[in-house]
């Protein structure tokens, strides 16, 4: 598809997603689910764990009776009762500093996870809102800083040099005989925070945490890892209580054989998972994805979910504008941060308008400049990263190393987009100098993650950029009252809006690796998955309210896009034949029917 039929949602589909996450999935009575314990132990396995959700007959048949208070409630009823507990600890935490509110918030939904795991995701899927940005962006950059205090119980699987030569085996100590999704990272680059070393487990478990609340992946088939090649954090290095393999990282040869290693294992007992690899610095992001992108069915989120997001979000920028999506190839885009996520958004939309313009790549990128730590990249630059060396500029047209500010004042871009991981990067100077963009509705988009480290507020841009801007970040803010007393709204332009779509699709497909093309479809269809009246506003994605419903949808047009490509084998009792005669509907249907949804299943015990 060439991005001709971004035309908005239509109605009927607009009207079914107004029906928010909970109708999304089928609420047939659960099937059985057999378990080979009994007694407390069931009570201490997060598993099966209801709490006191456990009917009475059950009670009897597992030989809990009386280890429990005599009330059976309901799940809705846990959740109230949950949802209670957490606007107490709301109420009764006002006034302290931000930090220990959020870490307190986080302790509260980690102690329900590894208690009772049904319950923690039904909590998490009716209140995604609300606890989105504890499990993930922002607090989980909080929670990776403390994990090695922090940490209680072990979640996930870590792999270190140390086990070199052992990884064949060790991934048969994961208890679960079927595992879908893995997220892997060796925590060199956590969200902007840097190197966290074994720390950054925090972030796989919360990428999983967003496939089992938006894409409906059985909790018990996803495997968060981390692989432990050593930190080159100083602190970390010297605190007695860090965690993980006090050395500086593994490089070169000794790196990939550790992570070689890994690949093998894991494809070895479960040829049929999807691996997204996260949070890795640019190199090993860049250098790991040519690596295993043919060989191993994986992608990397940083570089292609986040390309994916940040096109779709440009896209709504024209539309926004009230121009049609063909005038993207005239819009003048600045990037801030050349790594693997700004290369990454780079890439991707230069190729789109090479596509639109029917020109090459390289002519596509005469409106695109990109910045790096040492300012605008150009020809002239003295070790240039083989991957900028495309978008670099020429010094005759902007000096080499010429600052954000320099930039935008000399181009007046459409598009103002940070990934540098520098907060507060976009400040009034430049943000003054985006009132003088080109664009009717100049777009500033701060990606970088956590909080602190976005480019810019929301409030500061609406502020010192206009109320007319279209605004974006990669962690949630609230939205802004302007002076004019209209809304200024606030986008998260996140990769979760994409990758539980790409890994469910990609999943649910059969193919054996992730292309293109399927990439290019899930962009795609977030981009039109946004009414003309919504864009107008400046509204550029859905609601996290409808991430199970967006989720579907993308997860559809990846499965269709691989099906296009040749390349789905099925899954399960649908093979490829199945696949390829489904319509757009169908695929959204089977995608919705094949999604996990919290319900406390009948336990029947098995010796
Ligand atoms: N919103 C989203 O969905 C996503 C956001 N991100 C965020 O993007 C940020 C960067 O991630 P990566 O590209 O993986 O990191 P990276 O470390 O690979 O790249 C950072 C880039 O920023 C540049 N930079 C550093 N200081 C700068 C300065 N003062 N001025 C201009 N450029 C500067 C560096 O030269 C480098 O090119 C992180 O904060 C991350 O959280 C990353 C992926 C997804
Ligand atoms: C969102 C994300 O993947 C990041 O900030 O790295
Ligand atoms: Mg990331």
């Amino acid at each position: 598809m060439m991005w001709k039929n971004i035309a908005g949602l239509s109605k009927a589909a607009a009207a079914a997603r107004t029906h928010g996450s909970r109708r999304c999935f089928s609420t047939a009575i659960p099937g059985p689910c057999i378990v080979h314990k009994r007694g407390a132990d069931i009570l201490h396995d997060p598993w099966f764990n209801k709490d006191t959700g456990f009917p009475l007959t059950e009670r009897d048949r597992l030989g809990i009776r009386g280890l429990l208070p005599p009330r059976v409630m309901t799940c809705v009823q846990q959740c109230d009762r949950f949802i209670e507990s957490f606007r107490s600890l709301e109420n009764n935490t006002k006034g302290e500093p931000e930090n220990v509110v959020a870490l307190a918030k986080w302790r509260m939904l980690n102690r329900l996870h590894d208690r009772n795991e049904t319950l923690y995701y039904r909590v998490l899927i009716d209140n995604i809102k609300d606890f989105a940005p504890i499990i993930y962006t922002p607090t989980v950059g909080l929670v990776c800083q403390n994990y090695s205090g922090l940490y209680r119980r072990p979640r996930g699987m870590y792999f270190s040099a140390k086990d070199k030569g052992e990884m064949m085996s060790m991934i048969y100590n994961w208890p679960a005989p079927q595992v879908d999704m893995i997220v892997i990272t060796d925590g060199s680059r956590i969200l902007g925070l840097g190197d966290l070393g074994v720390q950054g487990i925090g972030i796989p478990i919360g990428k999983l945490d967003m496939y089992v609340a938006a894409a409906g992946i059985n909790p018990q088939r996803v495997l968060p890892i981390m692989l432990d090649v050593g930190t080159n954090n100083e602190k970390l290095l010297q605190n007695d209580l860090y965690l993980g393999v006090r050395q500086p990282r593994l490089e070169g040869e000794e790196y990939l054989e550790i992570i070689d290693e890994f690949m093998e294992a894991a494809f070895t007992r479960w040829p049929k998972a999807v691996v997204q690899f996260e949070d890795f610095q640019a190199k090993w992001a860049f250098g790991t994805l040519e690596r295993y992108r043919k060989k191993f069915c994986m992608f990397n989120d940083d570089v292609q979910g986040t390309a994916g997001v940040a096109l779709a979000g440009l896209l709504g920028t024209v539309r926004a504008q009230g121009r049609p999506i063909s005038d993207f190839v005239n819009q003048k885009i600045v990037v801030v941060g050349a790594g693997s996520a700004g290369l990454g958004v780079t890439k991707m939309a230069v190729q789109a308008v090479a596509r639109m313009a029917g020109i090459s790549e390289s002519e596509a990128t005469k409106n695109f400049y990109l910045i790096d730590k040492d300012g605008l990249v150009t020809t002239e630059r003295t070790k240039l990263d083989p991957g900028a060396v495309l978008f670099a500029k020429n010094p005759a047209e902007i000096r080499e190393g010429a600052s954000i500010v320099e930039v935008v004042k000399k181009v007046r871009p459409h598009v103002l987009l940070g990934l540098s991981g520098v907060g507060g990067i976009f400040n009034e100077e430049v943000l003054k100098a985006m009132r003088e963009s080109d664009s009717c509705k100049p777009a500033i988009f701060a990606m970088s993650n956590p909080t602190l480290n976005a480019e810019c507020t929301a409030a500061d841009a609406f502020k010192h950029a206009g109320g007319n801007i279209v605004f974006a970040s990669g962690s949630p803010f609230e939205n802004v009252e302007l002076e004019n007393g209209k809304v200024g709204h606030v986008n998260q332009a996140n990769n979760m809006y994409l990758f539980p779509g790409i890994g469910l699709g990609t999943l649910l497909s059969g193919a054996r690796i992730v292309t293109d093309g399927m990439l290019q479809a899930a962009s795609e269809c977030l981009a039109s998955y946004m009414t003309d009246e919504e864009v107008q506003k400046g509204i550029l994605y859905p609601s996290i309210n409808n991430i199970r419903h967006i989720t579907a949808e993308v997860g559809a047009a990846v499965l269709r896009a691989a099906v296009t490509d040749d390349i789905a084998e099925g899954h399960g009792d649908v093979g490829p034949k199945d696949l390829s005669h489904m319509s757009k509907e169908d695929t959204v249907n089977y995608i919705t029917r094949n999604m996990w949804f919290p319900v406390y299943s009948p336990l029947v015990h098995e010796k």
